[in-house]
């Protein structure tokens, strides 16, 4: 589903933040990426939603040289990806529900059945109480938990997440990871990177590990 050719990604300034990676990821696959602050696990979400560009090579995705689409291209590549990542961007003039189902409204689907699927996302990740509150009243981890509600709403087949458990107490960190073990079961790929050992020991997967910008596996 994901594969990386000899990608290397360069920053403005001159960083290079990956170099020749190489690496596969199949359809259904549960992936973790770990690797120190700065090793590039985000560059390399990036690179697979095409919110980054790779400065050579080839980043794959469903048979799409992502890295080559056409800005009027990428919302299409979105449609099919779940984002969590630490910046939320969430919409701050919209309730927390409204942030839920938007994605679902651009979708087009039925917008009562879509405020029933919104209200079983907002739910297991334990904000129903708060779907009338707008994100800037929430701390940062109901941010980021009303993040991951929408980014699971409308069953992406490949979802990313950088640090989705990094604001969490114990409680929700394990929720949701029980949420992503879920989706997992029903096919999603899903690609996390994470400083959470105890994440990656319950779900079990396989693991990538970073070093400054170069990929290796650890083996299970
Ligand atoms: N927009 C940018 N412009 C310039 N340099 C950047 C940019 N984004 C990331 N970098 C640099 O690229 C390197 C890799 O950053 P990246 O965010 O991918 O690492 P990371 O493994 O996700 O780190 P962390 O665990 O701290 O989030 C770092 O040295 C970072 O400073």
């Amino acid at each position: 589903m994901i594969s990386f050719s000899q990608v290397t990604k360069r920053y403005p300034g001159g960083h290079e933040a990956l170099s020749g990676v190489n690496l596969a990821i199949e359809k259904g696959e549960l992936v973790f990426l770990t690797g120190h602050s700065g090793a590039g696990k985000s560059t390399l979400l990036k690179l697979i939603a095409a919110i980054e560009r790779p400065t050579s090579g080839v980043v794959s995705v469903s048979g799409q040289n992502v890295g080559r689409l056409p800005q009027r291209a990428i919302p299409y590549l979105r449609r099919n990806i779940g984002l969590i990542f630490q910046d939320h961007k969430l919409l701050f003039d919209r309730n927390v529900i409204e942030n839920v189902v938007l994605p679902l409204d651009i979708a087009g689907f039925d917008h009562r059945e879509s405020l029933k699927r919104a209200r079983a996302v907002i739910d297991k990740v334990g904000l129903l109480k708060r779907e009338k509150a707008n994100p800037v009243s929430l701390s940062g981890g109901e941010q980021q938990r009303l993040c991951i509600a929408r980014a699971l709403v409308s069953r992406p087949a490949l979802l990313l997440a950088d640090e989705p458990t990094g604001n969490l107490d114990a409680g929700y960190a394990a929720d949701i990871m029980t949420m992503f073990r879920d989706f997992h079961q029903v096919g999603t790929t899903l690609v996390i990177a994470t400083h959470d050992d105890r994440a990656i020991m319950a779900l079990g997967g396989r693991t990538l590990q970073l070093d400054h910008g170069k990929i290796g596996e650890v083996a299970a």
